[in-house]
This record gives structure tokens, sequence and C-alpha cells, in this order.
């Protein structure tokens, strides 16, 4: 039988910082897949390598050892299959919501015309269509997410990277905003690596937790969320969910 290729797939992945006396080794010698249309969560203590993890993903930094591949190529830079969203929101303060979602789409050499229907469908796909023309600075803190959002998804990258997208949020907007991504992914099945601190989050809308320990950051754990989907509030509050955030909590937390 011929194994279905990884859609991210880390080899041996290491990272050093610095030189010398004082290098820090910040992730060491990562190997994990990542399946096609999968939903990774990444958690574990302030730095063990979960964002130093997504970077070389995205093509930000590069890999001291090992290989990181994005399906089945090298990475080598950032590049358009790979959306990523950080906690900060990155808005443009000077461009309206519609002009940031179009921002990428511009730079792909997008039509006028068909960049504002694709940015307009993605901003109606959050919630924000209403708000096209307003700036960031009129926005709350979970519209502002859902903007950068939309411009991520607007440029139709394969792959979305999160790194504690909802952190900033409040614990309302941030539930919604978990249930706004499970049925965007029920839609596009894309693959989603998504960074977090929140147990609950990172149970909730995985198919599977990947626990890294610190010093160095290094893979610990990899917990299966058996969990059907869609997940709901019944699914969030059953005893199974429960079972499996208390692993995870331990995972964590008893390093
Ligand atoms: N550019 C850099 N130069 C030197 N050290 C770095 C650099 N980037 C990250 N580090 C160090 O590498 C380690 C891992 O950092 P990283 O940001 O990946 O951790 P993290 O798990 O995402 O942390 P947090 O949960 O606090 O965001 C940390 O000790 C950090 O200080």
């Amino acid at each position: 039988m011929t194994e279905l290729q990884p859609k991210i797939s880390f080899q041996h992945v290491s990272k050093k910082f610095g030189d010398g006396l004082k290098s820090f080794i910040a992730l060491n010698d990562l190997s994990l897949d990542i399946a096609d249309g999968e939903i990774i969560t990444v958690v574990g203590p302030s730095g063990c390598g979960k964002s130093t993890a997504m970077n070389i993903v995205a093509g930000l930094i590069d890999a001291s050892a090992g290989q990181c591949r994005v399906s089945g190529n090298s990475v080598k830079g950032p590049g358009p299959d790979r959306g990523v969203i950080f906690q900060q929101y990155a808005l443009f303060p000077w461009l309206t919501v519609l002009k940031n979602v179009e921002f990428g789409l511009k730079l792909q050499g997008m039509g006028r015309e068909e960049r504002r229907k694709r940015a307009l469908h993605y901003l109606e796909l959050v919630g924000l269509k209403e708000f096209a023309d307003a700036y960031p600075k009129t926005l709350s803190g979970g519209m502002k997410q859902r903007c950068a959002i939309a411009r991520a998804y607007a440029v139709d990258p394969s792959v979305l990277l999160m790194d504690e997208p909802f952190g900033a949020l409040d614990a309302l907007t941030r539930v919604k905003l978990q249930d706004q991504l499970l049925e965007t992914w029920a839609k596009d099945k894309r693959t989603v690596m998504f960074i977090t601190h929140d147990v609950d989050e990172a149970v909730y809308i995985a198919h599977r937790v990947v626990v890294l320990a610190a010093r160095p950051g290094r893979l610990q754990e990899i917990i299966d969320v058996d969990l059907p989907f869609p997940r709901n509030e019944e699914i969030r509050l059953s005893r199974e969910f429960a079972a499996i955030r208390n692993r995870v909590w331990r995972a964590v937390y008893d390093q």
C-alpha cells in the first residue's frame, strides 16, 4: 500500500539561535507529519519552540538541521501556498477592511474586478461585509482578527499557519471564532497548524494535539482527539472532551 504524502513534514528539524557559548537550541530534532486537511494544534510551555516550528514551515526562518517540507517540497521561503495569521492582527491601518483583504491579491497581480469580488466573498464568510469600507481602528479586536483571517483565506492557501490567533480576544469571541474556523474548514478542508496556550481551544478544534517540551524545545507527546466533527457545545461539555483535555493538560504541566 502506498502511504499518502503528508502536507507538512518535519524531518529531524532543529533550530539553533546564535553561535558558540551564546547559542541556544530552540527546537531539537522535531519529526512530525501533518496530513492534508488535518488540523493540528500545538501547545507547550513558553519558549518550547512553537513559534519557531511554525516560522520554519512559513519559510520565515531556516532550520539549522533537518528538513521541513510542504506538499513534498523543501521549504525555501514564504509562499502563497501558506497563509500566516499572528496574534497581532497586522492590518494596514491606512487601508480599509476591503483593501486590506485585497492587498495580497493585488500582489499576485489579480485584476481589480476579480480581487474585489473575491475579497467581498471572504469578508462575507467572516461576517464583515458591511464593514468593507471601515478602517481597522474603528473595529473591535475580534473584528480585526476576522479581517486578518479573511485576508489569509483570500489568497487561497492550502495551509493555514495560525500563531495564537485568538490569544488577545475575550472568551466569547474566541469560542465564536473557533466555530467559524471549523465551519470554514468543513467546506475547504485546508491543512491547519494552530498554536495556542489554551488547552480547551487546542482540543476543541484539533484532530491531534502536539505537545512540545522546553529546554530544549522538543516533541513531548501527540494526543489524538477522537471526537466527531462537526464539533459543538455538547461536545465541548462532554465527558470525553474533559478526558482528552485532562490528558493534554497533564502532558503540558507535568513536564
Ligand atoms: N531570533 C531569536 N534569537 C534568539 N533566540 C530566539 C529567537 N527566536 C526565538 N528564540 C528563543 O527560542 C526559544 C523558542 O522560542 P519560540 O518563540 O519558538 O517559543 P514559543 O513556544 O512560541 O513561546 P511562547 O509560547 O512564549 O510564544 C525561546 O527561548 C526564545 O527566546
